[in-house]
């Protein structure tokens, strides 16, 4: 298997659900389900637990090393759904859940029996109807007794599958998780460069001046305090801000001290979040003294696959540790975005001695790939660490370390951070004796969106959903439930009463808002154009069916055609692209400067001809329509797609309570996308599913973490 992660454009989807739930509902001809599967891998196949994929990894590492424990095979299988799930290793708890619901699903038909795919057909009958079922049930109520059958079993012995922590691991994400807690350990234990308190006291005064500056202050003596910090905070909270003041103080200190210009580079796990970060540090740098923006100003960015050196043709980074980055600081924004893997690689690439700056929000849907790696950090290094050096002032050595943990109520309400310490008196970074200080600041502070969406963000991420429910009927204009009718997605007549409904409450928002586009666009004002994609945005959890966004870029079509007795659809003017089109790319393209994510519409040029103006990095340009390859056209856009970019008014549609991608991350990530107003449409009961439905992410980071301490 490839060491090298896929980029996030290739890479399957993964929503992280219910572990029960069946991942898919198996109606004949599905490609997922796997030709000839037999005994209980088949029956898992058939129930829609397992994909093929799963069937057919599993069956053959069985034979191949000649398992001969159907139990363990099943766990195998089980195993590597959950990587594809999201999770990085199987939580039986759950898995037994899903054994158990299968047992349930399947009593009254055959039993489990031997194991395999495509057998010679005489294998199945007699062993799956001979009592096998129940085992599920067995198995999920003696998890200790399952785990032993695991750790003694022939997959066990050949390395395939590993048990730690009561986790049943596949050995790659076994050995990139300790990897990761060791480096981690190791970084933790190394002192961070000195820095001379006056200079960096004048600094912070300079960069970031007054009360309203305070959180972002503290953040950056943390960070100073430690080669490895985490930097945690919900839209808006001055993260890029803290970024940028963080790398000019940083690069002043080491003017002085090494005489030689700081090597920085700002990263992240996706191309467009990259060229934004750099974008936004620029924007940022745009209110300091000259001396400070020239720091700034040839500051490098880079997706941390290109960081690492990601060639198609290897299975390698170029980047590791016999051949580590040269950059003293490397920073990495929406870390909420990386996998184990990724994180494994970009831990091996970065010096010991250089400074590694984690930025995300632990809150907002984690990567596509498997782990939950910014929330099992904070979760697991969120406390008082040894930093290998003291923070005496010499006259007051007994003094408590500063912990920097900048709280409030409400997002929207600023108050003074929390601090442990006098936060005025710097700590001297001499290496001496360790002294704890956590890795980990937290900004609180909300200064993109008004107190209502701070309310309503902050009890979604707090689990509450009568406190969401209360901030959603507040007379705050600013957050709406549009309320329809509780649904189930197996009664027709209830879908097709909700839908109505949604029609009626999302039509004059979103037709509103694409005439205005198409206007604008039909007039060849360009700017006005791009200005306009950032006033609404429709968002949904599903790509498809009755609540996904292909369904309602169709009605937004429709809707055009009857408004302007037009005909809008793909296909149209030749070109398969229409004025006003909203587009957005699906597919870094490095030939014309567009990264997956880049917003743009289509515009009538002074000549007639319909071009795309892309809101890319660098601003808007425009390019023949015929140009791109990979676009979509976005009426409506998906909830994970969203995540990076904003609207002044945000509109979101909420599937049925049973919907398995009905998670708080996604709720959290839907509204938060919001500056000015967000409307939720939706039942109370999707609603109040969103809110208590974790994203579940099994994963033993947080445990290897503290035990390797
Ligand atoms: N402490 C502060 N006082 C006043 N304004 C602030 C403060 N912090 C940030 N801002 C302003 O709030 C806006 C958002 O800040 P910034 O982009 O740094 O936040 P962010 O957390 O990186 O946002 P996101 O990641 O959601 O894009 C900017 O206009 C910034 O100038």
């Amino acid at each position: 298997m490839s060491d090298v992660p896929q980029p996030p454009e290739a890479a399957a989807s993964s929503d992280g659900s219910p572990a029960a739930a069946p991942s898919f509902d198996p109606v004949p001809g599905d490609r997922r389900l796997a030709l000839g599967a037999t005994g209980w891998l088949g029956r898992l196949n058939a129930g829609g637990w397992l994909e093929a994929a799963d069937v057919h990894v599993a069956s053959r590492l069985g034979v191949l090393v000649d398992e001969p424990d159907p139990l363990v095979v099943v766990t195998l299988a089980l195993a590597v759904r959950a990587v594809r799930e999201g999770s990085t290793c199987l939580d039986p708890t759950e898995a037994g859940a899903i054994l158990a619901t299968a047992d349930g699903a399947l009593d009254g038909s055959e039993g489990v029996g031997g194991e395999g795919v495509g057998g010679d057909g005489d294998s199945s009958d007699e062993g799956e109807r001979e009592g096998v079922g129940g085992e599920g049930r067995a198995a999920a109520a003696d998890l200790g007794g399952w785990l032993q059958r695991v750790t003694g079993s022939r997959l066990a012995a050949e390395s395939v599958l590993r048990v730690e922590h009561g986790l049943v691991y596949l050995d790659r994400y076994w050995r990139e998780e300790r990897q990761v807690a060791d480096d981690l350990r190791s970084r933790m234990a190394v002192p961070a460069a000195s820095v001379d308190p006056g200079l960096l006291e004048a600094g912070l005064d300079r960069v970031f001046p007054g009360d309203s500056w305070a959180e972002q202050r503290s953040a950056v003596r943390a960070s100073l305090a430690r080669t490895t910090t985490i930097l945690t905070g919900g839209p808006g909270t001055g993260k890029t801000s803290t970024v940028a003041g963080l790398v000019t103080l940083l690069a002043e200190q080491h003017e002085r001290a090494a005489g030689r210009p700081l090597r920085v580079v700002l990263a992240a796990p996706t191309g467009r979040a990259a060229a934004r970060l750099r974008e936004s540090v620029l924007e940022a740098a745009a209110g300091m003294d000259a001396s400070d923006r020239a720091r700034l100003e040839g500051i490098e960015s880079a997706t941390v696959h290109r960081l690492l050196g990601w060639n198609r043709s290897r299975t390698r980074f170029a980047r590791d540790r016999r051949n580590p980055l040269p950059h003293d600081v490397v920073v990495v924004d929406e870390a909420s975005m990386l996998s184990l893997t990724l994180t494994a690689r970009l831990l091996e690439a970065v010096r010991p001695t250089a400074r590694l700056v984690l930025v995300g929000d632990p809150d907002q849907l984690a990567s596509v790939e498997a782990g939950a790696v910014l929330a099992d950090l904070v979760a697991g290094l969120d406390e008082p660490q040894p930093t290998g050096i003291d923070e005496g002032h010499g006259e007051d050595d007994a003094r408590e370390p500063t912990i920097v943990e900048a709280a409030t109520d409400s997002p929207t309400e600023p108050t003074e951070p929390v601090l442990t310490s006098d936060d005025r008196r710097l700590p001297m970074l001499v290496p001496r004796s360790p002294v704890p200080v956590s890795p980990v600041s937290a900004l609180r502070t909300s200064h993109r969106f008004g107190p209502a969406i701070g309310r309503l963000a902050a009890a979604i991420r707090d689990g509450d959903p009568d406190a969401a429910l209360a901030a959603l009927s507040s007379e705050d204009d600013a957050v709406r439930l549009v309320e329809l009718p509780a649904t189930s997605a197996d009664d027709a007549d209830q879908t097709r009463a909700a839908l109505l409904a949604a029609e009626t409450a999302v039509r004059p928002a979103l037709l509103g808002h694409a005439l205005q586009l198409r206007a604008h666009a039909a007039a060849g004002e360009t700017t006005a154009a791009v200005a306009q994609l950032g006033e609404h945005r429709l968002l949904c959890a599903h790509r498809d069916g009755p609540w996904g966004v292909s369904s309602w870029v169709r009605r937004t079509q429709r809707w055009l055609t009857e408004a302007t007795a037009d005909p809008v659809r793909s296909g149209h003017h030749g070109s398969g692209r229409y004025v006003g089109e909203p587009l957005l790319v699906t597919r870094n393209d490095l030939g014309l400067g567009l990264f997956n994510g880049d917003p743009g519409v289509v515009v009538r040029d002074g000549s007639g001809r319909l071009v795309a103006a892309m809101d890319a990095a660098g601003g808007v340009r425009t390019h023949p329509v015929a140009r791109l390859a990979d676009v979509e056209t976005a009426h409506a856009s998906t909830v994970h797609k969203s995540q990076g970019s904003q609207a002044r008014t945000v509109t979101v549609l909420l599937p049925d309570d049973g919907s398995r991608l009905l998670t708080r991350e996604l709720l959290y990530t839907a509204v938060t996308r919001a500056q000015e107003q967000v409307v939720l449409v939706g039942s109370e009961a999707a609603v109040r599913a969103a809110v208590i439905r974790r994203t579940r992410r099994a994963s033993g980071l947080r445990r290897t973490l503290t035990d390797r301490r």
